[in-house]
């Protein structure tokens, strides 16, 4: 093929190339007010029965030299693009974003803004085994000026024959012993039937890694008005995780913190690996105020500070510990809590850090 000829068919192709342009830009602008008709009627902007009937048509008349299934996937292509088109910006851009919000969102639980811009520490037990236990960490945190407590009453443990928590009970302890030092709480709830009941007893309903795409439970979440604790699941990526977000914020309750727990990989040394870039990029692409839980990321006390203090600097709003007033009888997580000795020092070294104080000092 002599150069002339080459260049006469490429010249020739420019020209389809720019046909097909006009024409695509033709059928993008129909299909635009079709979705502008459709956003009248209340009907859904996506036709899979009329995209069958399309294809098929489309295979039926098609005289090669492409394949059917080559043409089927290149206008597939065509009308995923037209139906982007028709989606609006809702659909596109998730409330949880920063796209769609560009102020932080600020949580408040008593005298913490959790998200407002000043760091903030919520240590507890991992679970909440009587009414004394709970009490001499609630006079330590409060002695310590903490003022958000944790405790699990509704435990999801690997193992069925392991404690699985004390329920209903486990909240209404929480209740009395936080009413008793005024302090806010944080309890895991895993039953959608149970969220509203919780709120009754405790300020922020946490969502455990486990149920993070328990997408029933995050509805139920949703639908009330309790700030929800969302906890990243054990091999979720960020976007899974805003996604999950979105659940909750889309029904209504805006009032959603996000909390890094650490994702599953090969490493032993650590339970999890403690995914601290995902601190400042969940800043980046959400408002939600995001918090790091040191102590299921890491699974052991000695790198409890240098961790905290690293999502700190990160950009975390917040610090989540479990502290046990004698972590060697702990009904779970006896290895990683801390004593309230140990916590008060850990609690020390990292607000000398100066990573406590707002973010304008940071
Ligand atoms: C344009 C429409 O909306 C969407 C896009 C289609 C297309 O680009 O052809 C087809 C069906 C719908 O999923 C339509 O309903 O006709």
């Amino acid at each position: 093929m002599s150069q002339g000829t080459l260049e006469q068919l490429r010249g020739k192709l420019d020209v389809i190339n720019m046909q097909l342009l006009e024409l695509l830009s033709e059928r993008a602008a129909i299909a635009q007010q079709i979705g502008h008709e459709k956003e009248k009627q209340g009907v859904p902007k996506f036709d899979p029965v009329r995209e069958q009937r399309m294809l098929e048509e489309l295979a039926a008349r098609n005289s090669g030299p492409f394949d059917d299934n080559t043409i089927r996937q290149l206008f597939k292509q065509i009308f995923q693009a037209s139906l982007n088109l028709q989606q609006t910006d809702v659909k596109k851009q998730l409330l949880v974003s920063r796209k769609r919000q560009k102020e932080d969102t600020v949580v408040q639980l008593g005298e913490a803004s959790v998200g407002g811009g000043k760091p903030m520490m919520v240590a507890g037990p991992c679970s909440v085994e009587s009414y004394e236990q709970v009490r001499q960490v609630a006079a330590a945190l409060k002695q310590a000026g903490v003022t958000v407590m944790r405790g699990g009453a509704f435990k999801p443990r690997t193992s069925p024959y392991d404690f699985q928590g004390l329920g209903i009970e486990g909240l209404k302890i929480l209740k009395e012993v936080a009413d008793e030092f005024g302090l806010k709480t944080i309890s895991e709830i895993v039953d959608p039937a149970h969220i509203e009941l919780a709120c009754d007893y405790i300020d922020v309903i946490q969502i455990g890694a486990r149920n993070m795409q328990n997408f029933e439970l995050l509805k139920a979440a949703g639908d009330v008005r309790t700030p929800i604790l969302l906890k990243r699941g054990l091999a979720a990526t960020i976007d899974e995780f805003l996604h999950a977000a979105e659940y909750i914020v889309s029904r209504g309750n805006t009032q959603v913190m996000l909390i890094e727990r650490g994702i599953r990989t090969y490493e032993k040394a650590t339970r999890n690996t403690l995914d601290i870039s995902a601190v400042p990029i969940l800043k980046q692409e959400s408002h939600l105020p995001v918090l790091v839980d040191v102590t299921h990321s890491t699974g052991r006390k000695d790198i409890l500070a240098p961790c905290a203090k690293a999502a700190l600097a990160a950009g975390a709003d917040g610090i989540m510990v479990e502290v046990h007033p004698n972590p060697a009888v702990a009904l779970s997580d006896a290895a990683q809590q801390l004593n309230i000795e140990e916590f008060n020092r850990f609690y020390n070294e990292v607000q000398q850090s100066g990573l406590f104080h707002s973010l304008s000092v940071r």
